[in-house]
């Protein structure tokens, strides 16, 4: 069963517990979604591929305008489960699902929803950045241009503002027709989210962002992330615990595909309730 810390300590005290080194400095209060407006509510959601259970009832709810990751063991279902928020799993012949997920209000798995309307509001970012075979600029401006957007002065607004947000701008202005291939890798996986950005979604899906990138670039990833919380809700897969510390808000840990407890991020790495828990984030797993 999932569990839900509700404690209200101010971490502007010193924060005490496990990990407590990960968040040293941290002049946050502990947050409650009781206090959040949620953007997503899942319920009881299973997923199989085949007769194989990967997800199993798993009930959460994901707040607006926060970060929130999921971790756990290999192969415990976190990609899985992030593909089920824009439906990227129906892509997959044996995969069935149960359960509902809500956007705001509506069920994504409705039988009339319409799913490539979903996947504009929820975009998705992959491990390895994917720019398409194309110049930077339509890279950028392609989900515009899927949309009928033909009007230069109004793609080319939306270029520069996306690339701007995720702070490339400087490093690639004069070189717009250029392939994305000619940029590193982690540019390329900026490219990647300035394209998902660029169509205003409400939600950005990000799984391992950063697990192909160098150090620097992960971290200009990490500051960019907390930038675009303002903007988006965010969910992350990352099997870097530090990581998680560092730019989340709310934590989930899963085992076995199974959401064994779902926290404030700090309290979830400091003071975490189920023992199995206390394993994976002390390193005690396996
Ligand atoms: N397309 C698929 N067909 C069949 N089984 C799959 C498929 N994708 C994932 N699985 C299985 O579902 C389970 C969950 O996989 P998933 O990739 O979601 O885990 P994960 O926690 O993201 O793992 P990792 O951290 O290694 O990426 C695993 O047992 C995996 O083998």
């Amino acid at each position: 069963m999932t569990q839900f810390h509700t404690a209200t300590a101010t971490a502007s005290t010193p924060v005490g517990g496990l990990n407590s080194g990960l968040f040293e400095g941290a002049q946050r209060e502990i947050r409650s979604l009781r206090d959040e407006t949620i953007a997503l509510t899942v319920e009881g959601l299973n997923l199989y591929y085949g007769d194989t259970p990967a997800l199993k009832a798993v009930t959460m709810q994901v707040p607006t305008h926060r970060v929130t990751a999921f971790i756990g063991p290999s192969g415990c279902g976190k990609s899985t489960l992030l593909r089920c928020f824009n439906r990227m799993n129906d892509l997959i012949d044996s995969c069935r699902i149960e359960g509902s997920i809500n956007l705001k209000g509506e069920n994504i798995y409705a039988r009339d929803a319409d799913v490539a309307e979903l996947r504009r509001r929820i975009g998705m970012v992959f491990q390895k950045p994917n720019p398409f075979p194309k110049s930077i600029f339509e890279n950028v401006a392609y989900g515009l241009r899927m949309q009928g957007v033909k009007d230069k002065r109004i793609l080319t607004e939306a270029v520069e503002r996306s690339i701007k947000a995720v702070g490339l701008w400087d490093e690639v202005k004069d070189r717009l027709d250029s392939n994305a291939f000619g940029l590193s890798g982690g540019q390329q996986q900026r490219l990647v989210i300035a394209r998902a950005i660029a169509i205003e979604p409400e939600v950005i899906l990000l799984d391992e962002p950063t697990s192909a990138l160098d150090p620097i670039s992960t971290a200009k990833i990490e500051q960019l992330v907390e930038q675009l919380k303002e903007q988006y809700t965010i969910l992350i897969v990352t099997h870097n615990m530090a990581q998680a510390a560092r730019i989340s808000d709310y934590t989930a840990y899963m085992y076995l595909g199974e959401l064994i407890e779902y926290a404030d991020t700090m309290h979830l790495f400091t003071n975490p309730s189920k023992k199995s828990t206390e394993d994976y984030i002390t390193g005690r797993y396996g």
